[in-house]
């Protein structure tokens, strides 16, 4: 089997990692040609929870390299995503099939617009990793995969990335409810990222404070009543519970929203806290908290430049 890991970074890099044990071939696709030479040179590490060294890493920025390809692991930011699908759409063969390991709202739809239903599979994943450098990603928590198909069927495909992730030792499970899948983990995330982002906290450290810990409370209640408006059955019972565990399992991870802070890139605010305000405007919900860590966010985003040094 040959899969391409689409994204050199935190995630990327730790799938890669990963999948090294199961013996597949694996190609990595940047799009920084700077970078991917560094990378082919140096290789990759992993550290934290994983420490390996690979070196005779297969990168490129050719997707045509991809053609014969099974699966394509898209591992950018949401904002990428367009992106990608340029990249890569002429070059996936029939036999390829795009897995999202993306969080947030608008990702599976882009996918699904660009390569049909039926060959987008979304892959929610709580394990926490950050890029600490160029080709050297922190394995700092643990978590499980979750794979739903766009469709909603469970198919031959689903089965075969279900045995990939059991041969890695990751927890899988499948389901037919991609909805359940996507909104299990944005409520989540709506919780933790724009907070981590905002006061520059790991998550272990979001819930021992009060005033963080009421805030990403705050936002999660919120994502939940949007939810239970749509008539989305989670796959957890306690929302609240659900958080704390994985901010206690990724308790030393920077979240992915405060890593693009701290780099003065764009985050996924907009595919996040954003995607909750906005279906919950149109259900006539209010979602104040989530509205406050927006325009935070966006604050933060848009004035990197004007950051007062110490
Ligand atoms: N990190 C985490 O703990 C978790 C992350 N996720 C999700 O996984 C996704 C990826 O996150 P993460 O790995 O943290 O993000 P990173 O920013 O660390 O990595 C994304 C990488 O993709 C590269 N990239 C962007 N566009 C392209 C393209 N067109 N072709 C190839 N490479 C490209 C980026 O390059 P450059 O930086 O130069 O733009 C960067 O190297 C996000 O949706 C995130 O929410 C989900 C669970 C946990
Ligand atoms: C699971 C978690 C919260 C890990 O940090 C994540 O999804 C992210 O950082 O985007």
């Amino acid at each position: 089997m040959k899969i391409v890991v689409v994204g050199p970074g935190a995630m990327g890099l730790l799938l890669y990692g990963l999948l090294s044990k199961t013996r597949h071939e694996v190609l990595v696709l940047d799009k920084n040609p700077a970078r991917a030479a560094l990378l082919a040179k140096n290789g990759i590490r992993i550290e934290g929870l994983m420490n390996a060294k690979f070196a005779d890493v297969q990168i490129t920025t050719d997707a045509t390299a991809g053609r014969d390809a099974d699966f394509w692991f898209v591992c950018v930011k949401s904002y990428d995503t367009k992106s990608v699908i340029r990249a890569i759409s002429s070059h996936v063969g029939a036999q390829g099939f795009i897995v999202s390991f993306q969080n947030g709202a608008g990702n599976v739809e882009l996918l699904s617009d660009a390569f049909g239903e039926s060959r987008v599979v979304l892959a929610v994943t709580n394990l926490g990793a950050t890029l600490t450098e160029e080709g050297v990603s922190r394995y700092a928590g643990e978590g499980d995969v979750i794979l739903g198909r766009a469709d909603g069927s469970l198919g031959a495909e689903l089965k075969t990335l279900r045995e990939l992730f059991q041969k890695t030792k990751l927890a899988v499970k499948l389901s037919r409810d991609i909805h359940a899948v996507l909104w299990s983990k944005l409520i989540i995330n709506a919780g933790i990222n724009a907070v981590a982002a905002v006061t520059r906290l790991t998550n272990g450290r979001i819930m021992a404070y009060e005033g963080s810990r009421r805030i990403a409370e705050g936002a999660i209640t919120e994502a939940h009543k949007v939810a239970k408006r749509k008539r989305i059955k989670l796959l957890y019972d306690d929302v609240l519970a659900k958080a704390e565990s994985v901010c206690e399992a990724t308790a030393e991870n920077v979240s992915s929203m405060l890593a693009d802070v701290l780099r003065k890139k764009p985050t996924e605010i907009d595919a996040i806290n954003g995607a909750i305000v906005r279906q919950a405007q149109s259900l006539g919900i209010k979602t104040p908290v989530n509205a406050l860590l927006v325009d935070l966010i966006k604050t933060i985003e848009s004035s990197y430049a004007q950051e007062v040094e110490v």
